[in-house]
């Protein structure tokens, strides 16, 4: 099972520019969570956080008990192996082909044998969709394939974390859409814990288990996707239905005189160039292709919200029983259109194949109802943060 990242408080800066503060989150082993937020708002300073790349200014982020933000070189060396990295382009060497691109984590940072190696990338290339393509140049290859062999060049030291920066940048919808599945597919096969970094509302819709979205410094919101899927957060529902209307403007954010402005063109019929109308709810979420084996990090995932679920908004709690099978209704004794705050827990006696033995506890950082964050700045909300754990 991939590994937890615990998040607390984390803030960063360059010089006197603040990038985000006091992010706290969880990040669920074996789960896909995703990070959005409009450009600008340190996403990718987030990742490079993560890896230690960047030194955060305060706060902690523990991995298997070690806080990179403060540990030695020494460990932080050690804990980075436990990560996997897509950048944005692939981050491939144009003069290697695509055999000693994805052979080359090994060969730095291993002392194996050539012929394991070749085992391994030959491996990690097939699970990627590039089986027969080792002897290409990255440049004699589409972007989707590039971005392939950066993800199959991620998994050769066997991460148990991969974080992956704007897969979609450069891709067309369906490739960002084949891209998607890869992460989900390899996902089942490793069990790994991703953390993907963007701002495409088709992949935030349809892919990770649990949203996170940064604005105005802050980390806004961060919890199971239904809850950001349902949300009535300004800020969130304008990013998730791609609206001109909102608090998100031209630059990261808008004054008031041009929000009040909009408002009213809105009210007179000018449409705001989002979707035509809101999409709101529960979307289907993107399962594996056929014959991958199931996500454990879902099975997972669903025992853990269950637990949970008294402590979300009602709209994400009906959200999250309607998607539910009649079966795992049937388990997780919910029922839909039941009143909020009915749901008893798994019923004892009755047999589902969750995976992982027991109902493992809450995360720490869950995210209750009363705590879900508000913008800062916007009136009538409890102090705001971006509290939240899925
Ligand atoms: N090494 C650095 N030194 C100084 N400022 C930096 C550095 N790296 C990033 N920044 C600044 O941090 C801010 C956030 O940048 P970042 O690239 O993380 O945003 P992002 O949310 O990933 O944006 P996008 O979606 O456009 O990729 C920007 O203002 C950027 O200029």
């Amino acid at each position: 099972m991939g590994a937890e990242v615990v998040i607390e408080g984390l803030t960063k800066s360059f010089g006197r520019q603040t990038i985000w503060r006091d992010v706290t989150l969880t990040l669920p082993p074996g789960e896909v969570s995703a990070m959005l937020g409009p450009s600008g708002t340190g996403k990718s300073v987030f990742l490079k956080s993560m890896i230690g790349l960047l030194k955060p200014d305060r706060g902690r982020c523990v991995i298997n008990g070690v806080d990179i933000v403060t540990c030695s070189e020494h460990k932080l060396y050690e804990i980075r192996k436990l990560f996997g990295v897509l950048f944005q382009d692939g981050a491939l060497f144009g003069s290697m082909n695509l055999f000693d691109n994805v052979a080359f984590p090994l060969r730095e940072h291993t002392k194996k044998s050539e012929t394991e190696i070749r085992r391994i990338v030959l491996e990690k290339l097939d699970m990627t969709g590039l089986a027969g393509a080792e002897k290409k140049l990255p440049g004699e290859i589409s972007g989707g394939m590039r971005k392939r062999a950066g993800l199959a060049r991620a998994l050769v030291l066997d991460p148990e974390i991969i974080l992956v920066d704007e897969p979609d940048s450069g891709l067309d919808p369906v490739r960002t859409t084949y891209i998607s599945q890869l992460f989900l597919d390899v996902n089942a096969q490793i069990d790994a814990t991703f953390l993907i970094v963007s701002h495409n509302i088709n992949l935030a819709r349809t892919v990770p288990d649990n949203l996170g979205m940064l604005f105005r410094k802050e980390l806004v919101m961060f919890g199971p996707r239904e809850v950001l899927l349902t949300s009535e957060e300004p800020v969130v529902a304008q990013f998730l239905n791609g609206r001109k209307l909102g608090p998100i403007g031209m630059s990261e954010e808008k004054d008031s005189a041009t929000m009040a402005r909009e408002e009213a063109e809105a009210e007179a019929g000018h449409g705001d160039g989002g979707l035509n109308e809101d999409v709101r709810g529960v979307v289907p979420q993107m399962q594996v292709s056929p014959g991958v084996e199931e996500r454990a990090g879902a099975k997972r995932r669903m025992d853990r919200v269950m637990r949970i679920l008294h402590t979300l908004p009602p709209v994400a709690q009906e959200g999250i029983i309607e998607s539910l099978t009649p079966e795992q209704q049937r388990y997780y004794n919910v029922r839909p259109n039941a009143a909020p705050g009915q749901y008893a827990g798994p019923q004892e006696t009755q047999q589902f194949p969750a995976v992982g033995g027991p109902v493992p506890d809450q995360h720490q950082g869950q995210l209750p109802a009363d705590q879900v964050a508000r913008i800062p700045g916007t009136a009538g909300g409890p102090p705001r943060h971006g509290q939240g754990g899925a």
